[in-house]
């Protein structure tokens, strides 16, 4: 007899072990990345879903706090072929759902061929496929939640100090720590403000540099950011990463759309249009810019030409689908950070003559 049940919006119900008991549901997502479980665990992009991990051993370097990206784990429940004992324990402990020894290849071939799915999970002692099937019944399409971004948002203005060179206003849609510290490693004060601020918030800042996070669900949903972004337009130097890039590129005019099972993984490779240089990228998005109204696309996915990076000389504004930050992930696009920064030194006013 099992004692865990995921029951998929295609009809099937299929039978699991429980890890960590409890009921729940969400769109279910997989990642092809094969470490970095205690950051993607903890990246609040994953707000709403249900993380399948292709990798068929999570866990095996053990749990450290000093590597999570927030202050708790958002997807609403995890799944691998096996979680260690260490992974289990800690998501028991946060309430989290986890589930093992199911055939996660056939699981992942299923969201590749029908795409990002509803999903209910039931897990626990008395767990049964009826309880997986009614939290299937209530699970929302992941556009409907339109209040996402207060699920995850910073409750409160916060600085994080690097050395005083930069200000930086990130709006927080679900940002994730190493965006923050990346940009206190080179110099920036960073003001986190919630996705909700209004643009005297940001004013109040005296920001150099506007900056949208990334974050989970639909970007069509973050009208807030995309007023900033308009506001501050021309004004001040603006970035984005991943939900940032696709507000970024509303804001101009440009529209989104959602992608059959997305891009979630440690090694999607991006080419630069300018150089040509390749590089490996970490990425957690379902949704894509599929039209980047007045901005330009500077940087695209190999394998399906998908935007992955837009910018505006003239506006200047750069803004990346993937996850510069590489936490998890090769570390080839750090110098995102550098360019952004640079981007607020060429916004100096230029000194009058007195
Ligand atoms: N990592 C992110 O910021 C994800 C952005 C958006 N929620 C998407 O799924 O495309």
């Amino acid at each position: 007899m099992s004692d865990a049940y995921i029951a998929l919006a295609d009809g099937r119900v299929l039978e699991a072990r429980c890890r960590a008991p409890g009921r729940t549901r969400g769109e279910l997502v997989f990642t092809t990345a094969y470490t970095g479980y205690e950051e993607s665990l903890t990246d609040p992009s994953y707000e709403e879903q249900v993380l399948t991990f292709s990798y068929p051993l999570i866990g095996n370097y053990g749990v450290r706090a000093d590597r999570f990206e927030s202050g708790r784990v958002h997807p609403r429940a995890a799944i691998a072929r096996e979680f260690t004992d260490s992974v289990a324990t800690w998501l028991e402990s946060e309430g989290v759902p986890a589930i093992d020894h199911i055939e996660t290849r056939d699981l992942v071939t299923s969201i590749r061929e029908e795409g990002a799915m509803k999903c209910g999970i039931a897990a626990g002692e008395d767990a049964t496929p009826e309880d997986a099937k009614a939290e299937l019944a209530d699970c929302k399409a992941m556009s409907d939640h339109v209040d996402i971004g207060s699920q995850v948002t910073t409750p409160e203005q916060t600085t994080h100090l690097g050395d005083g060179s930069y200000d930086v206003a990130l709006i927080d849609c679900g940002a994730k720590g190493s965006i923050i510290s990346s940009l206190n490693e080179r110099g920036a004060d960073v003001h986190v403000l919630s996705c909700e601020a209004s643009a005297d918030d940001v004013r109040e800042v005296a920001p150099d540099v506007l900056f949208i996070s990334n974050g989970p669900g639909d970007p069509a949903n973050f009208t807030n950011a995309q007023s900033l972004v308009e506001e501050f337009a021309g004004e001040l130097p603006i970035a984005g990463i991943c939900l940032g890039q696709q507000i970024v590129a509303r804001a101009f005019g440009g529209d989104t759309e959602k992608m059959s099972f997305g891009h979630r993984g440690v090694n999607q490779p991006v080419r630069d249009l300018d150089s040509g240089r390749v590089v490996m990228t970490t990425q957690n998005h379902g949704y894509t810019v599929s039209d980047p109204g007045e901005l330009s696309v500077k940087q695209i996915n190999v394998n399906d030409d998908t935007a992955e990076g837009l910018a505006s000389e003239d506006l200047g504004i750069i803004t990346r689908q993937y996850h510069p930050e590489a936490n998890p992930g090769p570390h080839d696009s750090l110098d995102f950070f550098d360019d952004v920064l640079a981007m607020a030194d060429e916004n100096e006013p230029v000194a009058t003559a007195d």
